[in-house]
């Protein structure tokens, strides 16, 4: 059963195309690779998967209901990790942690246990009381993974979610990773990262130009994922662009 549906989305802004005619599915179950080069509209498309945009034209569905009509209750259902995102810079991490746990619909008790299952696993537990101002760029990628995953949720959509952390905590978010997904839930991972994502993905979807331009099962050929990659991403003709009168 698809998780995620998309069918012949677009939108644009002041007259730029960012998603146009997009159309894919991710089903239950899957790690799904959304690979694309700079401007291709993958940050668009999660955008819109999570209700924080509404397309022009097309449909979309996570978990059978359309993000845009209920985005509260979207956001309640998955978890989102934006690219480049900082928690609130005047919160503690404790703090932050039990304000979306509280949003998320936690109870206190579940969201202490939550917090320390968390800190534990990303190495935050000497963190929790320090202002996140004060945190290093890492330690803060670290409390927004945490953030996302809290509520446990049946889907996350996570953009770059290795950015600013070291080998070791990688590793350990990968693994947390695959152990979420082998768990029966279902993970949308945008990256530029080949590399991880043909470590990591069931599956990807190569996007240029607002659209899929290929998938492909990861695994399945002995084609590298990089040759897939530049082949197809070489040869989508680029949208046009307004010029300024
Ligand atoms: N709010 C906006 N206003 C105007 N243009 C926008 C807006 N958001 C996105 N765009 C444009 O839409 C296109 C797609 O942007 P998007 O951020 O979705 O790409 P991306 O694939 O996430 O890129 P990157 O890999 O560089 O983060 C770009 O040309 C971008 O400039």
């Amino acid at each position: 059963m698809s998780v995620i549906r998309v069918r012949d989305v677009s939108k644009s802004f002041a007259g730029v195309d960012a998603v146009s005619g997009m159309s894919f599915d991710v089903d239950h179950g899957e790690l799904f690779g959304f690979l694309g080069p700079n401007g291709a509209g993958k940050t668009t498309t999660i955008k819109l998967l999570t209700g924080q945009l509404r397309p022009d034209a097309g449909a979309v569905t996570v978990n059978g209901t359309d993000p845009s009509v209920d985005p509260i209750e979207t956001r309640r259902r998955v978890g989102i990790l934006p690219e480049g995102g900082t928690p609130p810079s005047f919160f503690t991490p404790r703090e932050f942690f039990t304000y979306v746990g509280g949003i998320r619909g936690l109870d206190d008790e579940v969201v202490d246990e939550r917090i320390d299952r968390w800190a534990g696993r990303l190495g935050l537990q000497d963190r929790l009381e320090t202002i996140n101002a004060d945190l290093s760029r890492g330690q803060q990628q670290k409390v927004m993974i945490a953030q996302a995953f809290l509520h446990e949720p049946d889907v996350v959509f996570i953009d770059e979610p290795l950015a600013n952390l070291d080998p070791l905590v990688q590793e350990r978010v990968k693994r947390q990773l695959t152990a979420y997904v082998e768990d029966g839930n279902t993970a949308f991972l945008s990256t530029h990262n080949i590399d991880v994502a043909e470590e990591m993905c069931t599956r990807v979807g190569i996007v240029a130009d607002g659209r899929i331009v290929a998938e492909r099962d990861v695994g399945s050929t002995d084609e590298p994922l990089l040759d897939v990659f530049l082949s197809t991403v070489e040869d989508v003709q680029p949208r046009d662009v307004p010029t300024a009168p």
